[in-house]
């Protein structure tokens, strides 16, 4: 399974900008034909939350044609980062994820379930109420948004629910870079999963994002580890290598469902 990691710079508060950069970093890494390719989190506007109602994507539109549309044309499975998103009819914005499949048909639309308090996200956005699992040709990939990476129990769902793929998007600030590192790692071996993580780079006011997207294989060794620039990077994964750890050491077969 070969994966593009979009390492992509935001600019706050400017969907035109960012639609058509998107686009482009897209284009580059078909360069390398990737089977799947992975945005960051909130790439159409950054955390410009005070004006989301005005800038986010009404229903999604504009994403969903933008990236259906590549997905299709280049034959490409896009995890599409996240959006902010606002939906006509309650009016709610959220922070919702779009996945499109190789024919540009949508595998999923999940709104990120953990707001992040410390950004205010709670303040102006609608939690999601349900979990993003999809499958795709055979394996099955949780994802995950920024935040959802502190809660082991919800990666622990998602693989008892049969994922081999973790998938985390995420715009972490280099203020806490290092919980990033650690958790993505611990998330990886106590799951006995592939974990593959999108950071965002650049800065916006006064946060710095260190980049740093990573992959990390099932047992808990750094595959990937990227830099704080612009860049796309490319890796191939054997999703197999997850069946066999957990023949090793049983983790996943031996929980005590019926005590905890
Ligand atoms: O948990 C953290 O430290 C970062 C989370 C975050 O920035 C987010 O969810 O957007």
């Amino acid at each position: 399974m070969k994966i593009a990691l979009i390492q992509m710079d935001v600019k706050f508060g400017d969907p035109e900008f960012n639609f058509k950069h998107a686009e482009s970093l897209m284009n580059q890494a078909m360069e390398n034909k990737p089977d799947v390719m992975i945005l960051p989190e909130m790439w159409n506007t950054g955390y410009d939350l005070e004006r989301a109602n005005e800038i986010a994507d009404e229903d999604g539109k504009r994403t969903k044609d933008m990236l259906s549309s590549f997905a299709k044309k280049h034959c490409v499975m896009v995890i599409g980062g996240s959006i902010l998103t606002l939906h006509s009819e309650s009016e709610d914005v959220t922070n919702t994820m779009f996945v499109f499949s190789r024919t540009g048909e949508e595998l999923l639309s999940y709104d990120k379930i953990h707001l992040f308090r410390l950004m205010d996200e709670h303040k102006f956005l609608k939690a999601g109420n349900k979990i993003g699992l999809i499958e795709w040709e055979e394996i099955k990939i949780g994802l995950m948004i920024c935040y959802d990476l502190r809660f082991p129990q919800l990666s622990r769902k998602l693989v008892n629910d049969g994922a081999k793929l973790l998938v985390n998007v995420a715009q972490w600030p280099t203020a806490r870079v290092d919980h990033w590192k650690h958790l993505l790692i611990a998330r990886a071996i106590e799951n006995q999963s592939f974990v593959v993580a999108v950071n965002r780079c650049g800065k916006s006011g006064d946060t710095d994002f260190p980049g740093h997207s990573m992959v990390i294989d099932p047992l808990g060794k750094i595959v990937l580890e990227g830099n704080k620039n612009e860049e796309i990077y490319h890796i191939d994964i054997n999703i197999d290598d997850v069946n066999e750890v957990r023949g090793h050491i049983p983790v996943i077969t031996d929980q005590r469902l019926d005590l905890y």
